[in-house]
């Protein structure tokens, strides 16, 4: 059967730049998409039923995101069509690497093609912004500097390069800490054209070390890495990411991690895998 990829994400950089009225943080931040992905199936159904065949450890059938996002498009489109979806998980969850988002967008992508909806990337991205912030990024399947909730996006150019992604054993909750007290909300915006992704932080890092010190401790494992040029939290975390400027300083840095540390080495993606899915 015919599988799809939901590749993760890192953000290189997150500023968070100021609040919405409804609560909702703005952001400056640059997503990257990774060589590392769930992997999608679906079997069409006659009728209206929509189901999962492969069921998540402490997640609901009703809220896992692939449910919601074609139930969503069920709802947009009236179609009669139904679908049973599986899903091979490998993306770790709530760590920063945008895997629910990420199931939900492919999802949105494949169902619009298999119920012959025809609906274009920006009706897309404008019903996955209902099911999470990070889902437009997925749909739009370019690596981007991303604004607004991140759903304002401007395509950009990254260099080849591999990645380190550490694992700790902390499930971080995204709506915990963006309303964490110490969080600070007023970086400068930076303008675009020039900058540089090495001059960015995380602003979410801080509070997630002081409240989880493993991540801290995995932070400062990456930092001592000599051929490491970007160390960094992705999203809200835990994640924790070093950027190489190739595979073998990558993997030679993930053997001499200490026993106990968890993750894996992956390249960063020039574009999403259904980055021309629409069209073809
Ligand atoms: C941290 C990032 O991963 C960076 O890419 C995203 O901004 C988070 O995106 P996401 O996981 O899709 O998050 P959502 O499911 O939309 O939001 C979860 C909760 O985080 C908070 N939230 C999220 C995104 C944002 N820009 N501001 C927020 O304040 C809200 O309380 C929201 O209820
Ligand atoms: N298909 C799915 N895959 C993973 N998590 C899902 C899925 N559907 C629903 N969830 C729920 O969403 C929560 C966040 O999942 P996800 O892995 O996307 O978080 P994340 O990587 O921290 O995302 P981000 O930091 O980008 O918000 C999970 O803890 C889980 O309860």
């Amino acid at each position: 059967m015919q599988t799809y990829p939901a590749p993760a994400k890192l953000n290189l950089f997150l500023h968070v730049t100021g609040q919405r009225e409804d609560g909702y943080h703005l952001l400056q931040t640059v997503f990257r998409f990774l060589d590392f992905s769930d992997r999608l199936s679906f079997v069409l159904r006659e009728d209206a039923v929509v189901k999962l065949h492969t069921p998540i450890a402490d997640v609901p059938e009703e809220k896992n995101l692939c449910i919601r996002a074609a139930r969503l498009l069920q709802q947009k489109s009236n179609t009669p069509m139904g679908v049973e979806i599986s899903l091979e998980k490998h993306i770790p969850m709530g760590g920063g690497l945008g895997g629910g988002s990420s199931d939900a967008a492919t999802t949105l992508l494949v169902l619009n093609r298999l119920w012959h909806l025809n609906y274009s990337k920006k009706e897309l991205i404008e019903l996955g912004l209902q099911l999470g912030a990070d889902v437009p990024v997925f749909i739009f399947g370019e690596n981007a500097f991303a604004e607004g909730i991140g759903e304002q996006l401007t395509s950009i150019d990254l260099p080849p390069a591999w990645y380190l992604v550490l694992i700790p054993s902390v499930h971080v909750s995204t709506a915990e800490i963006f309303s964490s007290r110490e969080l600070t909300r007023n970086t400068i915006p930076i303008t675009i054209p020039p900058f540089s992704i090495w001059q960015g932080r995380n602003d979410l890092e801080s509070v997630v070390c002081r409240m989880y010190p493993v991540v801290a401790r995995y932070l400062a494992w990456l930092k001592q890495q000599k051929d490491a040029s970007l160390v960094a939290m992705s999203g809200s975390g835990g994640c924790v990411f070093a950027e190489f400027a190739n595979e073998q300083t990558a993997r030679n840095a993930f053997q001499q991690l200490p026993d106990g540390m968890r993750g894996f080495v992956a390249a960063g993606l020039a574009y999403h895998p259904l980055r021309n899915f629409l069209e073809e």
